[in-house]
């Protein structure tokens, strides 16, 4: 039988999971949240950073990477995140939490402007080592979500694929997501060929988020 393309990533082994573990045990600040991209920090270290729908769970998921309850802000409504917000992470670089695309409960003025600046970081940060574009479990991918990873396409910015929420999924719905996403990712040259399965709320794949994330230079 052919491999299943884009499997889900394996767990890491012991020396990868302590390096993750040991990463995000380290200290992480917030250092500022950004409007425009002359605002950015200086290009002086790597980033990841973290890109989704609104309310696909970016923000939970940097507080369950780092072990906290509300260094990004997190919330029920669309549209939460309306900066471009960065944190430490350690002496190695920065975790970059995005606003999301799709719908927002916000003015579209606003929204446009943030989505404008969305695409322009996603597409111009030379320090960007790699996204994680996060995906609902329950739905799979989108539209909107193949419009930004053709945008990271087009960048070479390496994109791998975070489905959240997995609480919340039945398995056959997971199933069927799982199936909607590798069609989709087939078709774009950025994605990393491995995906990972998360849950925030019950900490399914953080610890194996820590240790990718650790992995990347
Ligand atoms: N059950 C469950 N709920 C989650 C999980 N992750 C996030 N949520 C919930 O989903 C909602 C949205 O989470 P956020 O982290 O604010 O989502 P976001 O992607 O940052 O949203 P925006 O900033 O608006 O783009 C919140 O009510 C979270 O509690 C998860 O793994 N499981
Ligand atoms: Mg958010």
């Amino acid at each position: 039988m052919m491999p299943l393309p884009f499997p889900a990533v394996e767990e890491p082994d012991d020396a990868a999971r302590e390096l993750g573990r040991k990463l995000f045990a380290g200290e992480t600040q917030f250092v500022k949240g950004v409007v425009a991209m002359d605002g950015l920090p200086p290009a002086d270290r790597m980033e990841v950073c973290f890109a989704g729908r609104s309310n696909v769970g970016k923000s939970s998921l940097i507080n369950a990477l780092t072990g906290t309850k509300n260094l990004a802000r997190a919330s029920n409504t669309p549209g939460r995140t309306q900066e471009i917000n960065y944190f430490t992470l350690g002496e190695k670089g920065f975790l970059v939490d995005l606003p999301g695309y799709g719908y927002a409960n916000a003015p579209l003025p606003v929204v446009e402007k943030w989505q404008r600046l969305l695409k322009q970081y996603l597409s111009g940060r030379q320090t960007l080592r790699r996204a994680f574009v996060l995906i609902d479990a329950r739905h799979g991918v989108k539209k909107v979500d193949e419009d930004i990873m053709s945008l990271l396409d087009s960048a070479a910015v390496t994109f791998q694929t975070v489905l959240t929420k997995i609480d919340k999924v039945r398995k056959s719905d997971l199933e069927k997501s799982l199936r909607i996403t590798r069609e989709a990712l087939a078709k774009h040259p950025a994605a990393y060929p491995e995906l990972v399965l998360t849950s925030s709320e019950k900490g399914d794949g953080i610890a194996t988020l820590r240790s990718i994330i650790a992995g990347i230079d």
